[in-house]
Formats: structure tokens, sequence, C-alpha cells
């Protein structure tokens, strides 16, 4: 996490390095697109990265692919008709199952006296294990692998880089917030790149962090199928009702987060999540519940390192040329024109 940061910093300082300004503009959708998917192909693949980043890749074409058809109108069976955009679907899952496949034999074939587990200490290598253990009931096929591997991709790539990119958009037109959290950096970390220690240290970056995803929550609705006759308040839900629970607009509503929803402020964090509302359920960009997001604490974690990092490197500001155009796209709120950002590298 924090090398694939260090690197893109790297490139940064070097292009701001060689500006007679000694300035940098950065978009930061794109950059913190790169950066998430380097971080989820290291943690999920390890030592097979490269090989893993080449199916993510495949994996996020597939997904555009499989959402514009979800905008289509519905016909029936008509996925089944060799239409170009269902001939390249099918030829993007064979890819991504070859290649996945691959990756999974070799490893199933490697003997690595460094890897205690013997299929590797990342995600894959834990699954693998838990595949091949003999003495597990509860094995996992080969498929349930790969699938799970997509999941971790789809879920943990965009909504880190989203709210990566919101909260650089918010301090960089919060000066004084990005001045604070400097300091509170500074203080803890020193130069040093953050550890699981001084990570734990940075409050005011977590409060910032929340903040930027009650206003811009990465996923803005969830969705919901009653599973029995159920009654919401003074509500009576009929089984198998779809649900809707728009993030967005709850993240907002005055009644539940006070008069000043609609601005940043991350003190009302000040004492925790539970707190920060009139109800203690109210934030839900993790959502809730025996379904709620299993990779928060690895989102929330890779957040504060970069933005730690790039605070300890620069100060930045809001280019002109940004437009406010979120919109909420098939999948996550995104900034429509991108965010770029002028960056100033703090030691010249
Ligand atoms: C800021 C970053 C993230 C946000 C805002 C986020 C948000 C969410 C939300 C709202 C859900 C529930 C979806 C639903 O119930 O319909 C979810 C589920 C999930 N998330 Fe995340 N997520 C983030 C990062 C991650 C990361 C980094 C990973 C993996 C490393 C991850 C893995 C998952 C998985 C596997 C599920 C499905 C859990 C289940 O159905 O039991 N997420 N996430």
């Amino acid at each position: 996490m924090a090398e694939c940061t260090r690197s893109m910093l790297e490139a940064w300082q070097d292009d701001a390095d060689a500006a007679a300004d000694h300035a940098k503009e950065v978009e930061v959708a794109r950059e913190f697109q790169e950066l998430t998917a380097n971080v989820i192909s290291h943690t999920a693949f390890g030592s097979s990265y490269s090989e893993g980043k080449e199916v993510f890749v495949a994996q996020k074409e597939l997904q555009i692919l499989v959402i514009e058809s979800f905008l289509n109108v519905n016909i029936p069976g008509f996925r089944y008709v060799p239409t170009r955009r269902n001939l390249r679907i099918w030829n993007l899952e064979r890819r991504i199952r070859n290649k996945f496949m691959g990756i999974i034999r070799d490893r199933l074939g490697r003997n690595d006296d460094d890897d205690h587990l013997g299929c590797g200490n990342d995600l894959l290598g834990l699954m693998l294990e838990a595949a091949t253990r003999k003495q597990d009931e509860q094995k996992m096929c080969m498929d349930e692998i790969i699938d799970e591997c997509k999941t971790f991709f789809i879920a943990g790539h965009e909504t880190t880089s989203h709210l990566l990119i919101w909260a650089m958009f918010l301090l960089s037109t919060n000066l004084q917030w990005q001045e604070k959290l400097r300091e509170e950096v500074l203080r803890e970390c020193g130069m040093e790149i953050p550890n699981a220690d001084t990570l734990a240290n940075l409050k005011l970056v977590t409060m910032v962090l929340l903040e930027a995803l009650r206003i811009y929550s990465p996923v803005a609705l969830l969705r919901r199928k009653a599973a029995k006759d159920v009654t919401l308040g003074n509500i009576n839900i009929k089984k198998n009702t779809l649900l809707m629970m728009p993030i967005a607009v709850t993240h907002r509503n005055k009644e539940v987060w006070g008069d000043d929803a609609n601005e940043f402020n991350p003190l009302r964090f000040e004492n925790g999540i539970l707190k920060a509302a009139a109800h203690p359920s109210a934030f839900l960009s993790f959502s809730i519940g025996p379904r709620a997001c299993i990779g928060q604490n690895f989102a929330m974690l890779e957040a504060k390192t970069v933005i730690a990092m790039i605070l300890q490197r620069f100060s930045f500001s809001l280019s002109h040329k940004y437009k406010h155009a979120p919109i909420d796209s098939a999948t996550m709120l995104q900034p429509q024109f991108g965010v770029p950002i002028v960056l100033r590298p703090i030691h010249l």
C-alpha cells in the first residue's frame, strides 16, 4: 500500500521539480483509480501481481459492458444472441477465467520455503489454502475462489478511489482543515511512512474521511429485497418487495444530521460514528448489518495512508479548471469532469 503510494508521489514530485513554478497539476480521479487498482492487485495476488492486474483490467471492461447492457430494454433471451457486445462479453469472461486458472495452477504447483502456507501470503493464497486443506469440510471450489477475487476487485477498487478523490477535493477547498491535518500527520508520523500505530493516532484524518464519505458516499444507493413480510416504522412491507435506500439523500437529511447537513464539518465525527447524528445508524456508506462492507477497515487504512503521505509532501489547491458536476453513474458517485488539483512540494 505504502510502496504503491510512494511511487505515485515520487512521480508527482519529479514533475513538480521539473516545472518552472514548482507546481504540478494532477487529475487525481485518474491517478487514484490507478493507485487503488495497484493496491488491491498486490493485496489479492502478491507476487502474481502483474498477471492479476491484467485480469482486473479485463474485469473492468467487462463490468462496463455488463452495466451498459442492463441499461438496454430487456428482451428475454437477448443476452444469448451473438451481438458484437455479447461476443466481447463472452470473450472477456473466457479470458478472465483462463488467466485466473493459470495463476492458480502456478500457485498450487510451487513450493516456496519462505511461505508458511504454501500457496502465498496474499488473499489468493489464503483462499487456496482453505480450498486445499484436507480436513476442512467446507472447502471452496475454484469457481468460488475466482468469483471472490472478482468481487474483491469490484468492491474494493473504485469505492476507495472515490473516497480519496472526494477527500482531496474537500481538503483542497477547505485549506484550514488541510493545514490542521498536515500538523497532525507531521506530529504523529514525522516524514516516516505511516504504520499501524501512527495511523491509529490520526483522529482528524479519520474525521475528514468520514465526512467525505457522508457528503459524497461512493455507494449512493443500497438495494434490498424483503425476505418476509415486515413492518418498518409505520409502513407494512410485503415479502419480495424491492427496497431502495438512497444513502446520498439520507446523509444530507437535516432532521438526522442537523442544520449544517449540507456543509463540510468533520467535527460532527469527533465522538465517533454512532454519536455523529440523531440516529446511531445514520451513517450508511459501508452499509450496516450482516451484509455490511467487509473491506471497510482495509479501505480506511488505505485512505489514511495515502492522504497522510500526500500531506507530508505537498500542499494543494483546486485547479481553476475544475467543474463541480458529481454524477451518480450506474456504479458510483463520479466527478463528471475529473478533479484537477495543483500540488506544490513542501520540501523543495
Ligand atoms: C471507501 C471504500 C468502500 C466503500 C464506501 C464500500 C461500501 C460498501 C457497501 C455500501 C457495501 C454493501 C453493499 C450492499 O449491501 O448492497 C459493501 C460490501 C462489500 N465490500 Fe465494500 N466498500 C469499500 C471498500 C471495500 C474494500 C477495500 C473491499 C475489499 C478489499 C470491499 C469489499 C466488500 C465486499 C466483499 C462486500 C460484500 C459483502 C457481503 O455482501 O457480504 N469493500 N461495500
